[in-house]
């Protein structure tokens, strides 16, 4: 590499001789010189090229390089290289540049350094940067020939993911929902439109059973570390997840919590605003890997189960609240069928995109076809139900930062005897005001938690009432 530059500039020294000597030499002078120095040129230029070959012959290191762009299209494995670089010289480097664009979450620093080397499996391995005169840039790997083998089966390979995850990490997440399928035709709209995804959730302030909650976490990190697993048994890596339960037990909370966790966007497939099964395949096609597909209130959105009514989702509240002014089209129907929805999980969903995760929400479990929630299809069960007295102390850690107060004893053996949703909880433990101080939020709690006793008991006995009557009259009928 050393010899090409010097002759480079050797050569571009005897191009401005030549143009010096054709402004100040008479004209047969002129022409004897440009002879001369034009077969100077012609036996420099072989003996470079002979030499490059001799170098290489015998030289014992091999270089790989990656070019910007590759037939006019954008090389992605470059992409990933110079964020990895990126990433291993700015421990070191002492020259940075800062940047942020907009998919970015915060800024991206990168070595201001045009060398960096490399260690791995105990080969070492040299990178450089050149930028060439119409600014595209190339990386050169230089490595030792016997390192041939790591370098072209693995570290590569190691770079380029190293470089991707890096690349995920620092990208903003995103909460899609499809626009309604009337409005597809028309270029400016596509499929899905988004906002950037800033939802606080997340599974340290998540009330759930520490056990349960363990167990979710577990499997999702398992999941989303899963690739090669995934492929040793000949499975698409997709996960499905029915988050069931009464409302405000947090499900929402829980699919945001999810997201953060894995850095994952979410797509809100809001089904009433398609039109049929194709465009729900038209739809899944779009999506992006490490991805979120939820279908709140699946009992409410399918034609199947009778109930095509429809209630505005979370993530339609969210999203609206980021965007206000959005025009929203509603459809009262859907004629997206169960079978149609089996094949968007399992037929053509397992051969487009990996590592996704698909979520149905549901506050009434029963109403569901057993197909949809068979084993396989939904691979993880949640209940999500009232609060229990172990989600209290989250909520009373988060919302009042407390480990143990005099009316924890009460509220225990209240809550154990009340239906009471983590949200009503969270409602009544939210300070209102700033003087409310937290012996006055815990008092809130324990009224509401005896009124809602109260009322329970007067249903069950009602309950209880009504079924002693219809066996009275059963028995009446008998005799
Ligand atoms: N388990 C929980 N942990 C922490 N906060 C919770 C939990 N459940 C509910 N909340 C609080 O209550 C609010 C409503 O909860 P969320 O929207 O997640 O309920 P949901 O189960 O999705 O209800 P729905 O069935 O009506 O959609 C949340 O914003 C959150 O503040
Ligand atoms: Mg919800």
């Amino acid at each position: 590499m050393m010899m090409g530059d010097t002759f480079g500039s050797s050569f571009a020294n005897l191009f401005f001789l030549c143009a010096t000597i054709q402004q100040i030499f008479p004209n047969d002078l002129k022409i004897a010189i440009n002879e001369f120095l034009i077969s100077t040129i012609q036996q420099l230029s072989f003996f470079q090229r002979f030499s490059d070959r001799f170098i290489n012959f015998f030289s014992p290191y091999v270089v790989i390089t990656f070019c910007e762009y590759e037939d006019y299209r954008y090389n992605h494995a470059f992409a990933a290289i110079e964020t990895y670089l990126g990433a291993k010289a700015t421990d070191k480097a002492k020259h940075l540049r800062a940047s942020q664009n907009k998919d970015s979450k915060g800024l991206v620093l990168k070595r201001d350094e045009t060398r960096v080397q490399d260690e791995y499996e105990g080969i070492r391995v040299w990178w450089e940067t050149e930028t060439d005169s119409i600014g595209f840039i190339t990386l050169k790997l230089t490595f030792h020939r016997r390192s041939r083998d790591i370098v072209t089966n693995s570290y590569i390979k190691y770079v380029v993911e190293e470089g991707k995850s890096i690349e995920d990490k620092n990208k903003k997440m995103k909460l899609f929902t499809n626009n309604p399928s009337s409005h597809w035709g028309s270029s400016k709209t596509s499929l899905w439109r988004y906002i950037d995804f800033e939802h606080p959730a997340n599974f340290d302030t998540l009330a759930l059973e520490p056990k349960k909650k363990e167990e979710i976490l577990n499997d999702l990190v398992a999941f989303s570390n899963g690739k090669d697993y995934y492929k040793k048994i000949g499975k698409a890596w997709k996960r499905g997840y029915l988050l069931y339960g009464p409302p405000g037990t947090g499900k929402s909370t829980m699919i945001a919590a999810m997201a953060n966790l894995l850095n994952y966007s979410i797509y809100d497939l809001e089904l009433t605003a398609i039109q049929n099964n194709s465009e729900l395949r038209k739809l899944l096609t779009a999506t992006s890997n490490k991805s979120i597909i939820v279908i709140e209130d699946i009992d409410c959105s399918l034609v199947l189960t009778g109930n095509r009514k429809k209630k505005e989702s979370y993530w339609t509240r969210l999203r609206k609240d980021g965007q206000q002014g959005e025009e929203e089209e509603e459809e009262d129907k859907s004629f997206v069928t169960l079978s149609g929805l089996l094949n968007f999980i399992d037929g053509i969903w397992s051969a487009c995109g990996q590592e996704r995760i698909i979520v149905f929400t549901t506050n009434h479990l029963a109403k569901l076809d057993p197909a949809l929630i068979r084993r396989g299809r939904m691979d993880m069960n949640i209940e999500l139900s009232y609060c229990t007295f172990e989600a209290f102390k989250i909520l009373a850690k988060n919302y009042l930062d407390l480990d143990s107060h005099p009316l924890f004893e009460k509220i225990e053996s209240l809550i154990k005897e009340t239906k009471i949703a983590p949200a009503d909880v969270a409602e009544k433990l939210m300070k209102k005001n700033r003087e409310i101080d937290a012996d006055e939020s815990l008092e809130d709690l324990v009224q509401a938690l005896e009124r809602r006793k109260m009322i329970q008991r007067d249903q069950v006995d009602e309950h209880k009432d009504k079924k002693s009557y219809k066996q009275l009259k059963a028995f009446r009928m008998l005799f």
